[in-house]
């Protein structure tokens, strides 16, 4: 698994240390709020438990499933729901959590579905951008690190199901996939 990574560009504790300042500065804004902290899987779910550890107020989670890469690298342009929310969100204040926004397009439908629901208010936090592939004008409201244009894999992110479980973030081999 790790002769398939080219180039480790954050490691375990640099991503740890983002996420704890990522949970201090959500604390604050969400000080006196009880928000419903929704994890998009499946690739969010590693920092979604890491993230909830930092938030010092009450929150609810649960869970979306949203799928449009597919086994491939580049976005089918085709977001689809494959599990939806448990719960209501109207009404609610809404913190989507994502692992990455790449073309935007995930993201931009998501938050879409969730204002025609009523949600009191939708704000987006995403560990990783990659500014240079955006399709779609959509900016989070915190985010932890700033990627370059290459597919990357760990830390809940995958290619074809795998490296998830890579504790770090590493740019993939283009050997790999191509
Ligand atoms: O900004 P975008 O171009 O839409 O890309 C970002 C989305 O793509 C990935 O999900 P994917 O569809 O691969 O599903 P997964 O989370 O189950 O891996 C990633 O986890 C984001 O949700
Ligand atoms: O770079 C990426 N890696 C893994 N999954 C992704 N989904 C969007 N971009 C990426
Ligand atoms: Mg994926």
């Amino acid at each position: 698994m790790l002769n398939d990574i080219e180039e480790v560009l954050y490691s375990e504790e640099q991503i740890q240390a983002k996420v704890k300042e990522l949970g201090e500065v959500i604390s604050r804004d969400y000080e006196g709020r009880n928000p419903l902290v929704i994890c998009v899987l499946k690739g969010a779910f590693m920092f979604l438990s890491d993230l909830v550890k930092r938030i010092e107020v009450p929150l609810e989670v649960d869970f979306m499933a949203v799928s449009s890469y597919g086994n491939s690298t580049k976005s089918s342009g085709v977001v689809k729901i494959i599990k939806d929310l448990d719960v209501t969100v109207e009404g609610r204040d809404v913190l989507i959590v994502e692992d990455i926004i790449d073309s935007g397009l995930t993201l931009s439908y998501l938050v879409d579905v969730l204002e025609r629901r009523n949600a009191l208010s939708v704000k987006i936090v995403t560990l990783f951008d990659k500014p240079a592939r955006r399709t779609v004008g959509l900016e989070a409201d915190y985010k932890g690190f700033v990627l370059p244009d290459a597919f990357v894999v760990g830390y809940g992110l995958d290619y074809a199901e795998k490296y998830r479980n890579l504790p770090f973030i590493g740019v993939l081999k283009e050997a790999v996939y191509s």
